[in-house]
C-alpha cells in the first residue's frame, strides 16, 4: 500500500492536508496534533488482509511523526464502524493464507492496544466483533445513539471463538463476570446497554460523535504525554505480553482451528445468511 497525499481541504491551510491509502483516510490536523483515520473499505470495512496492513502503515506513519499526539478512530461508510474480520479471509482459503492473515489481525491489536497515542474510537456505526475489538483497543469508546448500532464480540454467534486476547481486552474494559456472559452469548449491546456495561464511555446523538471525540481528545491530551503514557504501558503491559509470549502458537491454534471443517462449514453458512437477508 502506498501512502497518498490529497489535496488540503479548502480553506484549511497546509494543517488539514490529507494523506492515507485506497482504504484508510488520514485526516491530519498538526495545528492540534490530532489526525482523524477513516475507514473506507465499502460497504461494510470488513477488515481485510489489504484494510488492516494499510491500517498499520497509516497508524505507524502518525506514531512516528511527532506533530501528532491523538487520534480518533472513525468510520467512512455509513452506517458501519467495521463488520468485523474479513470472513472470506478465513473461508475456503489455505493454511499459509490463515497464517498470514492472522498475523495482520495480531499485529493490529498489539499496535493499537500499546500505542503512545490517545486513541479515542468514534463508532458511527455498527461494531461487532473485530470492530468492537478495535473500539476496545483505544483508550475511550463514543458511540452514536442508534438502535442499529450494535456492539460487541459475538464470535460465537458464528460458530467460532475469540482467542484470549480478544476475552482479556474485554475483561480488562467490562470486567470478568459481564465478559464470561457477553463472550459466551455473543452478545451485541444496543447503545444504552453498552454504555450501561461500561462497554462505551458514552453515547451521543449521532451528528455530536465527531465533535464529542475531539473534546474528549483535549481533555486527554491536556495530561502530560510522558506520565501518560508511562500509565498506559503499565495498565496494558501484561496482556499484551501474554500474546507477545506465544504469538506463533496463536497463529498456529488460529489455523488449525478455522481449518476444521466444521468452522468452515459454518462461517459459509454464516457467510450465505448474510446474503440472504438482502433478498
Ligand atoms: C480458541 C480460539 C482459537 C482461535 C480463534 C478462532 C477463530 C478466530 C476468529 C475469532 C475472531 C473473529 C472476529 C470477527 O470479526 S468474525 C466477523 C464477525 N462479523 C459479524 O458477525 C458481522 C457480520 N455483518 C453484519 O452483521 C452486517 O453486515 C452489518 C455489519 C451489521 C452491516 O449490515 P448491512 O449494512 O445490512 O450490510 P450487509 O449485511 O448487507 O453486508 C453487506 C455486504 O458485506 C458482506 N459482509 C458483511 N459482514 C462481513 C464480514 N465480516 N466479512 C466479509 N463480508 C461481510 C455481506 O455478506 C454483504 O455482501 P454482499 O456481497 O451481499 O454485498
Amino acid at each position: 500500500a502506498t501512502i497518498r497525499r490529497t489535496e488540503p481541504t479548502a480553506g484549511s491551510g497546509d494543517s488539514a492536508r490529507r494523506f492515507g491509502t485506497q482504504r484508510v483516510l488520514v485526516e491530519p490536523d498538526a495545528a492540534s496534533g490530532v489526525a482523524v483515520m477513516k475507514f473506507k473499505n465499502p460497504p461494510v470495512n470488513s477488515l481485510s488482509l489489504e484494510l488492516l496492513t494499510e491500517f498499520i502503515i497509516s497508524l505507524e506513519k502518525l506514531e512516528n511523526d511527532k506533530t501528532f499526539r491523538g487520534v480518533i478512530l472513525t468510520s467512512d461508510c455509513p452506517r458501519v464502524f467495521s463488520a468485523g474480520l474479513d470472513l472470506t479471509e478465513m473461508c475456503g482459503k489455505n493454511p499459509a493464507h490463515y497464517a498470514e492473515y492472522w498475523k495482520a489481525v495480531q499485529e493490529l491489536w498489539l499496535r493499537l492496544y500499546l500505542s503512545n497515542l490517545v486513541l479515542i474510537a468514534a463508532i458511527n456505526g455498527a461494531c461487532p466483533a473485530g470492530g468492537c475489538l478495535i473500539s476496545l483497543t483505544c483508550d475511550y469508546r463514543i458511540l452514536a445513539d442508534n438502535p442499529k448500532y450494535l456492539i460487541g464480540l459475538n464470535e460465537t454467534l458464528l460458530g467460532i471463538v475469540a482467542p484470549f486476547w480478544f476475552k482479556d481486552t474485554l475483561v480488562n474494559t467490562i470486567g470478568h463476570r459481564a465478559s464470561e456472559q457477553a463472550l459466551q452469548l455473543g452478545l451485541l449491546f444496543l447503545p444504552a446497554e453498552a454504555l450501561q456495561v461500561g462497554l462505551v464511555d458514552q453515547v451521543v446523538p449521532e451528528d455530536q460523535v465527531l465533535s464529542t471525540a475531539l473534546s474528549v481528545m483535549a481533555r486527554w491530551m491536556a495530561i502530560p504525554d510522558h506520565a501518560r503514557q508511562l500509565t498506559k504501558n503499565m495498565m496494558r503491559k501484561t496482556t499484551v505480553d501474554r500474546l507477545v509470549k506465544q504469538r506463533d502458537a496463536d497463529i498456529q491454534n488460529f489455523v488449525s482451528f478455522i481449518s476444521r471443517d466444521s468452522i468452515q462449514k459454518s462461517l459459509q453458512m454464516y457467510l450465505e445468511k448474510l446474503k440472504q437477508k438482502k433478498g
